[in-house]
């Protein structure tokens, strides 16, 4: 058995690694830690996991907890993993799933506003996209989970890109999202009555994922990408749906293309690429699935490619779960196959 730690206990994130958790043949939950409600009964905090855990909130020791314990999970506001981190001086593995080791020093500090881990544990964060970047996951020690909405469009758009299928010059990218997606705590923007009822864009050209998606779509496609990138808030709580829009490149046909997406994803249990139709996101609902469809416009030549997650379990815990198997040599779906929770 391998023992985790999970850091940031009363969050979603780490409600959900939790959650996972108890799927998984392998984990022992050695410690969660809670910043808030140190010396607390998890059940007695989380009424729902009375009987599921039986685990007390420990404090955040980092030092103490590494050297109990395989693997930390970090499921905290970006900062925290960061500092943690230079701060641990024992062997262990690290899974970040904030947005602390994804980009560049100088994009991280101009768009999470916040100085950037050090150079060398920069350098060693291999990120963690799953289906990706299998070969470096597996020997990673600092991993850094992908954000939610960079999880569901770099799957969308990945294949079409490497495979040379649609213009890397003309990406129009909306995204929606449910209010889970902005964690627990308390904000304006995700009042009950701001919500309800309600659609908002928000971040217009300032989200922080516009870099993540950019970073990872140059790379892949060996050139610059920039992307033109919309976040809506829609009163559902979890679930993200992605619609990209693409220029298709001369000669590409709908079924050349979709048989293109079907070869990429062939060995990926955790993408399902649709032939026909587009994916709703309550069809992934609780999954770690990414459900990707398509519709081609002959007339104005553009591949119009949703895809959508649950933004707690393949945008987040449920990603990080996966990283954790690859890391560890185990069956990449060990707590992973609970299918989607419908209606
Ligand atoms: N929600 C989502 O859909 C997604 C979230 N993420 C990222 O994952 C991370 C966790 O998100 P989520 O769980 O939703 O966020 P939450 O706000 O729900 O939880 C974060 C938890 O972190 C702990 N925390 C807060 N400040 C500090 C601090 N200074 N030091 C240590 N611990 C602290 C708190 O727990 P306690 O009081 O118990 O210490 C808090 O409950 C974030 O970086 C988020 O951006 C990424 C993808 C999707
Ligand atoms: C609804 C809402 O506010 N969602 C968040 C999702 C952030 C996230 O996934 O976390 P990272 O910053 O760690 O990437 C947002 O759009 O910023």
């Amino acid at each position: 058995m391998l023992k985790v730690a999970i850091v940031g206990g009363t969050g979603y994130g780490a409600l959900e690694l939790i959650r996972l958790m108890q799927h998984h043949e392998q984990i022992t939950i050695h410690s969660i830690v809670s910043t808030s409600e140190e010396g607390e009964l998890v059940s007695t905090r989380y009424p729902h996991l009375k009987g599921v855990v039986t685990n007390t909130f420990d404090a955040l020791d980092i030092n103490k907890i590494a050297k109990e314990v395989d693997t930390i999970f970090y499921a905290t506001p970006a900062g925290v993993a960061k500092s943690q981190i230079e701060a641990c001086t024992e062997d262990v593995q690290h899974i970040d799933l904030s947005g602390d080791f994804r980009l560049s020093k100088e994009d991280y500090e101009a768009w999470y506003g916040l100085s950037a881990p050090d150079k060398d544990a920069l350098s060693q964060a291999v990120y963690g996209l799953s289906e990706v970047n299998k070969d470096a996951v597996a020997k990673a020690k600092i991993l850094s989970n992908p954000g939610c909405f960079p999880t569901a469009t770099l799957l969308a758009l990945l294949p079409g890109i490497k495979e040379s299928l649609i213009d890397t010059q003309d990406l129009v990218i909306d995204g929606k999202t449910g209010v889970s997606g902005a964690g627990r705590k308390q904000s304006l923007l995700t009042h009950y009555s701001e919500t309800n009822e309600n659609v908002t864009a928000y971040k217009l050209g300032k989200h922080q994922h516009i870099p993540e998606i950019e970073r990872y779509l140059s790379e892949q496609a060996g050139e610059d990408v920039a992307i033109t990138f919309t976040t809506h808030l829609i009163p559902m709580t979890r679930g993200i749906m992605m619609t990209c829009y693409g220029k298709l490149k001369d000669g590409v046909t709908e079924e050349g293309f979709i048989q293109a997406y079907k070869e990429f994803y062939k060995e990926e249990k955790f993408v399902r690429v649709r032939e026909t139709g587009v994916p709703s996101t309550s069809e992934v609902y609780g999954s770690n699935y990414c459900d990707i469809g398509f519709h081609i416009h002959e007339r104005t030549r553009r591949v119009i490619i949703v895809s959508v997650i649950d933004n707690l379990v393949k945008g987040a815990s449920g990603q990080a779960l996966q990283n954790f198997n690859i890391m560890n040599g185990l069956d990449e779906q060990m707590g992973l196959t609970v299918s989607p929770v419908y209606p």
